[in-house]
């Protein structure tokens, strides 16, 4: 199985590496269009095979997209992340061009790849590539709900004390610092509803530290984060090419789920070979359903300024 990451900085060389280590894929191609780059980080990954103990191919490639030729799936991380004071969709003027010309690339050399997208203002991006691509809407996935979701389980487990991998919770919504959703009404240690041992306010706490995660690590690095997102990126890549049809959440095309139309936004999918293969409509309560349509007005009026940055 092959997997492309097109932008071989810190998120697309980590989500290779972690491809890599994990033995995900049998080869994995980064391409840049800095020159020698992915060249430079595939040559890295690749020494430290005999150290840590896999097989997976990695090359690096300086915007040459005939080597990513009929990858399975190709991952598009490619473009700027935001600094300190920044939000996400200060991003689009410059990522919308970039996205919108790699998306159509990568599609020339494999035209049954799955693209799953990171650049951001993410669910914008993901919209971007779905329209220009005219691809159907399984194949085009955005992640950022498995990273969010991973960052509220980590806030929940230091909030509890307990193990983050005991504690199931998930995040919808937009990927943004006032648009997503986490769920804390659903969030459970061991199946056991978390508000059975924090306070109320102690959830609000959570869910308000796992709504700007990004921008608290963006102001302690100067750049946004890579590791966590690069080890979600592969999390979702290795359910996609391992038919494993685990249930995570991303921003994907709805056409009337949770009551919304024409916009790709986190919610719960079934990813498994062919993509989305399910979109999962849980039952959400009255303030849930405001915030979830709060969220996707916010998510379309980002779309709408797509179209004037396009025209
Ligand atoms: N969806 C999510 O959850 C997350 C999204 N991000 C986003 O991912 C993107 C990448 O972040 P980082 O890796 O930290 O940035 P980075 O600056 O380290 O890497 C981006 C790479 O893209 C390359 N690039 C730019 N234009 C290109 C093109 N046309 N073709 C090929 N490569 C090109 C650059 O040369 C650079 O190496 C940003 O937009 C960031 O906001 C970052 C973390 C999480
Ligand atoms: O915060 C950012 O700009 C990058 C990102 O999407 C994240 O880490 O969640």
């Amino acid at each position: 199985m092959k997997v492309t990451i097109v932008g071989a900085g810190n998120v697309g060389a980590t989500c290779a590496d972690v491809i890599s280590y994990r033995g995900i894929a049998s080869e994995v191609v980064l391409l840049d269009i800095k020159e020698g780059f992915a060249e430079g980080k595939a040559l890295d990954i690749m020494q430290c095979a005999t150290n840590t103990g896999f097989n997976t191919k990695v090359s690096g490639v300086t915007n040459d997209y005939s080597k990513t030729a009929k990858s399975d799936v190709v991952v598009i991380t490619s473009g700027i992340p935001r600094k300190p004071g920044m939000t996400r969709e200060e991003l689009i003027g410059i990522n919308a061009g970039i996205v919108k010309t790699v998306a159509e690339n990568v599609l020339k050399f494999s035209p049954d790849a799955i693209i799953v997208v990171v650049s951001n203002p993410m669910d914008t991006m993901t919209y971007l590539a779905l329209k220009s691509t005219g691809l159907p809407k399984n194949r085009i996935i955005g992640m950022g709900g498995a990273l969010d979701s991973s960052r509220f389980r980590t806030y929940l487990s230091l909030a509890l004390d307990k193990p983050a991998n005991d504690i199931s919770a998930m995040v919808i919504g937009g990927h943004g610092d006032t648009t997503m959703i986490p769920l804390t009404r659903l969030a459970s240690y061991n199946g056991i509803p978390v508000s059975q041992f924090l306070s109320e306010e102690a959830l609000q706490k959570v869910a308000a530290s796992t709504m700007v995660g990004g921008a608290t690590l963006t102001g302690l690095l100067g750049t946004s984060a890579w590791y966590a997102p690069g080890a979600s990126v592969a999390f979702l890549v290795d359910s996609i090419l391992n038919d494993q049809k685990k249930m995570i959440a991303c921003s994907v095309f709805v056409e009337g789920e949770y009551g919304q139309n024409d916009i790709c936004i986190g919610v719960p999918c079934i990813i498994g070979k062919n993509g989305v293969e399910e979109i999962l409509e849980i039952e959400l309560n009255d303030t849930e359903k405001a915030l979830f349509s709060k969220s996707a007005d916010a998510v379309r009026q980002m779309n709408d300024a797509l179209k004037e940055i396009l025209a």
